[in-house]
């Protein structure tokens, strides 16, 4: 009888290694149902620090969602927390594209700072109480004069009480390619209050966070903190343009994620046709090449400096020519100079010389163009583009020793 027991403990692991669907629901169920358990931890430990309602409690909330990462296999690459330096209360705006948010949410949550989320939230059992005890700000998005009293009233609070607020302003959770237009709330808020806007990216999670497919593996999410923008002496009339100001730049930030997103994916599954898990791309627009050719395997890398696989990308991706696959950071420059790869149909014309310098031979070159000595060049890049007089400019990943 008591091995009964025993099968849905290993039901358990055996259909979570089977099964993405059953992964998805399991994640899912686990995340809903510990942030209702933690929150019911929470309660009374923000009953004794405050006795109620208070921003505050956020940095207890804060404390308790920070370990949930790491059940579901995510991690949190932060860049830009420069910018979130700044005195005061500001309002945080971010991209929405699940309940998962709040995880990356708490990341970065600075002190004092709360939300502006939806009222059906508050009936959300432990979780609704626990963020009415976070101080978050309970709007009714289906009346709107409703909502905007609501959120003036909570700029006068911010000044007050010298409190900051974060708001999701597409006003709803949003998995497409592109950011939903953005809700004008946000904007009227911080022109009311006088306040700075810091813009947050939330890369996209398709790569590890199907809901349709149902899939939710592993994976990274990059939070970018954007350069504040500052709102003195603007007033209603600059309600729009400051608007599609924020939109502009988030959307051009969430694009630019999503690209190399694309990139690494490739990358990927590319690697997984490789031996040699290396792989340098073709480009993926024909016009940006002089003459098409096959992919070329790269040279390993020196062990100390990528331990971790790095991917090469389409070389017109200029900023990012070998990227960390982890990190995203580049590990290698880009740099003009005569392709010294046989493959590249280029090289060997008599046409092609580098752009800085008439020297032909590719380290001379190298070091002319990027002033750095120590290195090599790991990779010849698949685009080369025709200069006015009629020359042929490389771009070649420069890998430093
Ligand atoms: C240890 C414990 C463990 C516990 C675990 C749990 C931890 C949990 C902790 C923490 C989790 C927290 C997680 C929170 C997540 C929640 C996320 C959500 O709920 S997202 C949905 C709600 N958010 C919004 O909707 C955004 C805010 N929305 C807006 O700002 C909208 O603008 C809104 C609702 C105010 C109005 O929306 P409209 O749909 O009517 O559209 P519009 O175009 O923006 O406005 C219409 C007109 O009203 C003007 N307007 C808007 N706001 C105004 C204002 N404040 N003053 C004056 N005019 C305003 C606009 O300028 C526009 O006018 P013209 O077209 O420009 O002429
Ligand atoms: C019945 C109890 C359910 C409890 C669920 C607890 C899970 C923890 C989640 C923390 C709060 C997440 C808040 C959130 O992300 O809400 C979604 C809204 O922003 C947007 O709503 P919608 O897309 O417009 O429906």
């Amino acid at each position: 009888m008591d091995v009964l027991w025993l099968i849905p403990l290993l039901l358990v692991p055996l259909l979570m290694w089977s099964s993405g669907t059953f992964v998805f629901y399991f994640k899912k169920c686990f995340y809903v149902g510990w942030m209702m358990v933690l929150a019911l931890l929470a309660i009374p430990l923000c009953m004794l620090k405050s006795g109620g309602r208070d921003v505050e409690n956020m940095r207890i909330i804060r404390v308790l969602v920070r370990h949930v990462k790491y059940f579901l296999g995510l991690r949190f690459d932060v860049s830009g927390w420069e910018h979130l330096q700044t005195e005061g209360p500001y309002v945080i705006i971010s991209n929405h594209q699940s309940s998962l948010d709040v995880l990356g949410l708490m990341e970065i949550l600075p002190d004092r700072c709360t939300m502006i989320a939806k009222k059906e939230l508050v009936y959300a059992g432990t979780v609704g109480l626990i963020c009415w005890l976070g101080g978050i700000v309970f709007i009714n998005r289906k009346k709107t004069s409703d909502a905007k009293s609501v959120m003036a009233e909570a700029a006068q609070t911010m000044l007050d009480q010298q409190i900051r607020l974060w708001v999701f302003p597409e006003g709803t959770r949003n998995q497409k390619e592109d950011l939903l237009p953005f809700k004008k709330g946000a904007f009227h808020l911080a022109v009311q209050a006088q306040v700075p806007i810091i813009p947050v990216v939330f890369s996209s999670y398709r790569n590890f966070y199907l809901r349709k497919e149902k899939r939710f593996n592993s994976g990274t999410v990059r939070l970018r903190i954007l350069p504040k923008i500052e709102t003195k002496g603007m007033t209603s009339d600059d309600i729009s343009s400051l608007c599609d100001k924020s939109f502009d730049l988030m959307q051009a930030a969430f694009r630019e994620r999503l690209r190399l997103q694309t990139h690494e994916q490739r990358a990927v599954e590319g690697a997984e046709h490789s031996p040699r898990s290396r792989l340098l791309f073709p480009p993926t627009s024909p016009s940006e090449t002089c003459l098409p050719r096959p992919p070329v395997p790269l040279p390993a890398p020196p062990p100390l400096l990528s331990p971790r696989f790095p991917i090469a990308w389409p070389c017109h991706e200029i900023s990012s020519c070998l990227v960390d696959a982890w990190s995203g950071r580049p590990l290698a420059r880009p740099v003009s100079a005569v392709c010294p790869d046989p493959h590249c149909a280029c090289s060997s014309s008599s046409t092609c010389t580098t752009t800085s310098s008439t020297s032909t031979s590719s380290s001379a070159a190298l070091q002319a163009v990027s002033g750095m000595t120590d290195g090599r060049i790991d990779a010849c890049c698949s685009s080369c583009m025709t200069e006015g007089s009629g020359h042929h400019q490389f771009l070649l990943c420069f890998l430093p020793f």
